[in-house]
């Protein structure tokens, strides 16, 4: 059934139980790749909040976590200026550092994330994201962990949002062109 949120329309795109599912895997995937460390999880706020309960729930081992709060997005477009709200609280030097993301697109977000952590010498610092736009992202920082790899067209729910609305719906949609 397709959806509006204010003036454009959206076709359904990945189910909640398909991202459920998804993160399960990922989260056994990072519990298997920490051998024996306790990481810290970074959410990237507002999009990841959703994402980021979700997988931290089915993770079973030792962990910390924190939120860093960054926003590049105008309504359906990257502005290309990456602007950091909320700083960093926790120190992670020498610590295993996962950062969460909802979606990486051009992955300007990721770059000034991955400046952000680098700065206090983590042991190392793992990317993980929900949707991974490869057409859109030219950067060379690696993603050790994608849940979904998507094509190139703006999509909405489950933490994302158009113009600040649709975050609230628990599954995601893809923009009806
Ligand atoms: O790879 P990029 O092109 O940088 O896009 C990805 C970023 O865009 C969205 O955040 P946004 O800036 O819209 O802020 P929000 O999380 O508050 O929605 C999303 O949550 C990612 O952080
Ligand atoms: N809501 C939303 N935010 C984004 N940020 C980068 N790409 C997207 C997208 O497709 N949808």
């Amino acid at each position: 059934m397709e959806i509006q949120v204010l003036d454009k329309t959206f076709v359904p795109f990945i189910s909640a139980e398909r991202i459920q599912n998804r993160l399960e895997e990922i989260a056994t995937q990072i519990e298997r790749d920490m051998q024996g460390d306790i990481p810290v999880f970074i959410g990237v706020l507002n999009g990841s909040f959703m994402v980021f309960s979700d997988l931290i729930k089915k993770y079973k081992g030792d962990c910390e976590m924190s939120f860093v709060k960054m926003a590049s997005y105008i309504g359906t477009q990257s502005s290309n200026q990456v602007n950091q709200l909320l700083g960093l609280d926790i120190d992670v030097t020498d610590r295993t550092v996962v950062i969460i993301e909802d979606i990486v697109d051009t992955g300007n977000t990721l770059v000034a994330l991955k400046k952000l952590f680098d700065q206090q010498r983590p042991k190392q610092v793992k990317i993980c994201t929900l949707c991974l736009k490869p057409e859109a992202y030219k950067k060379d920082i690696p993603l050790d962990y994608v849940a979904f790899e998507i094509e190139n067209k703006f999509i909405v729910g489950y933490g994302m949002d158009y113009d600040k609305f649709g975050r609230n719906i628990p599954e995601i949609y893809q923009i009806k062109e």
